[in-house]
């Protein structure tokens, strides 16, 4: 039984019944063979057609060009296709030549005239070579996407603001030191997304970066989860296993919710830590470790070291550099370009035309408190693109979680001066609290066509 054509193959010689013969020959084993005696052809052949598998005659002639042609076509294919595989024709046997190619990139020999059975096996694994060079190929453009992401994401660390830009010099300067780094900041602003920037920054960039939210890990889990345990430590222990510390050995480790460990786990960790050393559950060999610590909380650390709660001599570990990251409600300038961002992300990622955020609904932004920082924001957004059917999203569009959450500051009626815009301001406002920002609702309770309630929100930058 014959095995199927595969592979397209072309075959370069000045020799032209050579040329027929093996067409004749190869068609049977391959779906293309082409043929050409014009070596300066190559780079129209290359572009026209994938060729798997390119058979070239070097001119392995001592007296003629000492194969100094082929080198040069050689090379040439290699630079179009950096994994095209070369199988090299030679008239008689210059081996020293052959490995000379072989050592410049070619694949493989054969000897004129050759014995077709042989010619077909090195034609074959040649075929496989090019198959897994394609697969390799393949992988390097994968993670060269994967690589062009993760450093797109850092680009995509939105912020303009004063606030933003100490932060941005911060990472800058810390990023290729080694200093353990503590990010102090609400929830939902972003402290994950600056240490995986610290981290893509610095010379561990290629190695792992290990993330732990601690708050989610319990007390009795604490030194298995991080320092790894032996298999029988404890009932549990079914198999070995490392901890976090050294699955980031030479990269970098985050432990996230720094503020939520109790006590006994936080001499544990300060004993690591002095030590740069752990030992696993049920071990009693110490293992070294090399690893950049980054932190993160949203607890107040200081308050908590008076309280007891948190030891001053691991925060002293843990904080060689404090990034403070600001709220959102501290950076309003920040949501224009933070909703622009969101808009364009997720209207590419759900195939939507809308463009921007209307002036009122910015304005109606930039007024909120935003409990949930930008995490809020970006939720917000997402589902304000899949349920919008405009172009430019309204106020409407956009669910606040905690709608009455509102900056109040400028929002109390004076009766010594008595304005009607207060009034209206604070009654449509009202009655959108009421009906959670259903605009028809708020309308008829207001007495109010829904246009003219528009028209007022506009006014008002509700
Ligand atoms: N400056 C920013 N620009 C763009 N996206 C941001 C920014 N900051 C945060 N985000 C996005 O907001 C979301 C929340 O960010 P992240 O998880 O880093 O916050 P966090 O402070 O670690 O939250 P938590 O305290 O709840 O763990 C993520 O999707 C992140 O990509």
């Amino acid at each position: 039984m014959r095995t199927p054509k595969t592979g397209n193959l072309l075959i370069i010689d000045d020799n032209e019944d050579l040329l027929k013969a093996a067409k004749i020959f190869l068609k049977r084993h391959f779906v293309k063979v082409d043929t050409e005696t014009n070596p300066d052809l190559l780079p129209i052949l290359l572009h026209n057609e994938q060729y798997d598998v390119i058979m070239l005659d070097m001119n392995f002639t001592k007296d003629v060009s000492s194969g100094q042609e082929g080198f040069q076509h050689l090379d040439r294919i290699l630079s179009i296709d950096p994994s095209a595989v070369v199988v090299l024709i030679t008239a008689y046997g210059d081996i020293n030549l052959a490995v000379k190619a072989i050592k410049e990139g070619a694949t493989d020999f054969v000897l004129k005239p050759w014995d077709n059975d042989k010619l077909l096996a090195t034609l074959h694994s040649a075929l496989k070579l090019r198959q897994s060079k394609l697969e390799v190929a393949d992988l390097k453009n994968q993670q060269q996407l994967i690589y062009a992401d993760i450093d797109r994401k850092f680009k995509d660390i939105i912020g303009q603001s004063q606030a933003m830009q100490k932060v941005f010099d911060t990472i800058e300067k810390v990023a290729a030191t080694d200093a353990n780094v503590m990010i102090l900041g609400e929830n939902g602003t972003g402290k994950e997304l600056i240490a995986r920037a610290i981290h893509r920054h610095s010379k561990r960039s290629r190695e792992a970066f290990v993330g732990v939210d601690l708050g989610a890990i319990t007390p009795s889990l604490f030194e298995s989860e991080l320092f790894g345990h032996k298999k029988g430590a404890f009932t549990d222990a079914r198999e070995d296993r490392i901890g976090r510390f050294e699955q980031a050995d030479k990269g970098t480790l985050f432990l996230d919710e720094i503020g939520n460990i109790p006590m006994a786990s936080q001499s544990k960790l300060l004993a690591v830590l002095q030590n740069r050393t752990v030992t696993k559950v049920g071990s009693n060999q110490q293992k070294e470790i090399n690893i950049r610590l980054i932190s993160a909380t949203n607890m107040p650390l200081a308050d908590m070291i008076r309280e007891n709660t948190f030891r001053q001599d691991l925060l002293y570990r843990l904080n060689t550099i404090e990034i403070n990251l600001p709220s959102l409600r501290d950076r309003t300038e920040d949501i224009p370009l933070l909703t622009d961002h969101f808009i364009a992300f997720y209207s590419k990622k759900y195939s939507k035309d809308i463009r921007k955020a209307s002036d009122s609904l910015l304005k109606r932004m930039q007024k909120y408190q935003w409990p949930g920082n930008i995490r809020e924001l970006q939720h917000g957004i997402e589902r304000a693109v899949i349920m919008s059917n405009k172009h430019v999203l309204q106020p409407e569009d956009l669910f606040f979680q905690n709608p009455g959450d509102v900056d109040r500051s400028s929002e109390t009626v004076s009766l010594d001066h008595l304005n009607i815009e207060d009034v209206e301001r604070i009654l449509i406002r009202k009655a959108l609290q009421k009906h959670n920002g259903h605009i028809t609702k708020a309308a008829q309770e207001l007495g109010l066509t829904r246009s003219s309630l528009y028209r007022r929100l506009e006014k008002y930058g509700l």
